[in-house]
């Protein structure tokens, strides 16, 4: 059996809604329900897709227009000599690049480039792979930390499935249980350990224009809780100027997602999103994936920063926490019941 039964008592019209939601689980492999605090159910007005759905507006590149790598790509390269060590394979040419291996005039030029804040030309340059080698589902400490966005290789490339530039595009690996928490509503946690670094899965929704995520959000009023996710980490890097905060994409991950819709926030979570990306002409529309920050033991619920912050000093924490309790414009913002000791007091602050 997937589902937990829930301990709570519970009225034949409560337990029809939640067979019914059981039902909706059964085209979800791997991930439970488990209400050990009252006899409520997550709501029925929400769809579990496998992949974002684009809404008015909205539009991605063609997969086919995915530029892929090539020569000298091979189908068998994911087993010894892979796109995980060669500098030529071209999905690798956005990478981080690998200073630690850089020569002589290539040091020079980029740092130069890079002290100029100049446009810095990074083909044929050593690149970090973002995966652990020995463990392919796993990020590598660099891209941990520094959230390079991560390009794996696509259906054009010619290095095939075994390739390990491929983790995320697989889809979640790891079992997961939506459960009900004392404060916070429905949280989510991992029924394994979570190695540090481990993919444990993307954010999915429907995708809408950012007028359209503020007619959504005007219309649901300030006491709903939201699922908006924006498309933003490119902002700015789009040569016309024409990708701006106004105008990104959002992802509502309200009536349509994947279990991680009902990840919580935390001011000291113990994941972190990660921006993946097939396309890299296409700024616009990406994988927001989630891995684990640290080693997650099983049955510990699974927690990001809504903000995306990164760590900060502990007097920055105290000091935002003190200027976001007096600041008016936090009066109608949600206080955040995260429980930790870094807590910023309320949700996006
Ligand atoms: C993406 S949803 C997460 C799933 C949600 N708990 C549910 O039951 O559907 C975001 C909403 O969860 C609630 N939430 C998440 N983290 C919270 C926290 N640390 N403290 C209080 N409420 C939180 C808020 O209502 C927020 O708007």
């Amino acid at each position: 059996m997937l589902h937990a039964a829930a301990s709570a008592p519970i009225t034949s019209t409560q337990h029809m809604i939640r067979e019914a939601f059981f039902n909706k689980l059964r085209d979800v492999p791997g991930v439970r329900l488990e209400n050990f605090i009252d006899a409520t159910t997550p709501s029925l007005d929400f769809t579990f897709v496998k992949e974002f759905v684009l809404r008015e507006g909205v539009y991605r590149a063609d997969p086919e227009t995915n530029e892929g790598c090539q020569k000298p790509c091979r189908p068998d390269m994911g087993q010894r000599i892979g796109c995980e060590y060669t500098k030529l394979c071209t999905c690798l040419e956005y990478a981080a690049v690998d200073e630690s291996k850089l020569k002589g005039d290539e040091q020079r030029i980029y740092t130069d480039q890079r002290n100029n804040n100049a446009f810095i030309e990074t083909a044929g340059l050593p690149k970090r792979f973002p995966y652990q080698k020995s463990d392919p589902s796993t990020l590598v400490f660099f891209y941990r930390e520094q959230r390079h966005p991560i390009y794996e290789c696509n259906l054009n490339c010619n290095c095939g499935p075994l390739c390990k530039s491929r983790v995320v595009q697989k889809g979640r690996r790891v079992p997961l249980t939506i459960f009900k928490t004392p404060n916070r509503g429905w949280g989510v946690k991992c029924d394994e350990l979570l190695v540090r670094g481990e993919f444990i899965d993307v954010y999915l929704g429907e995708v809408i224009t950012n007028s359209e995520a503020d007619r959504r959000e005007s219309a649901a009023g300030k006491d709903k809780a939201s699922y908006l996710y924006s498309l933003d980490k490119f902002v700015g890097d789009d040569d016309n100027g024409d990708l701006t905060e106004d105008t990104c994409f959002v992802v509502d991950g309200q009536h349509m997602g994947g279990p991680t819709r009902f990840i919580n926030h935390s001011c000291e979570p113990n994941c972190r999103q990660y921006t993946v990306s097939y396309n890299k002409h296409d700024l616009r529309v990406y994988d927001l994936a989630f891995f684990a920050y640290e080693d997650i033991p099983k049955g510990t619920e699974l927690t990001f920063d809504y903000m995306n912050k990164d760590e900060e000093e502990e007097e920055e924490v105290v000091r935002k926490r003190q200027e976001a309790a007096n600041d008016p414009k936090n009066a109608d913002k949600r206080p955040c019941n995260c429980g930790a000791t870094k807590c910023r007091g309320y949700l996006w602050v």
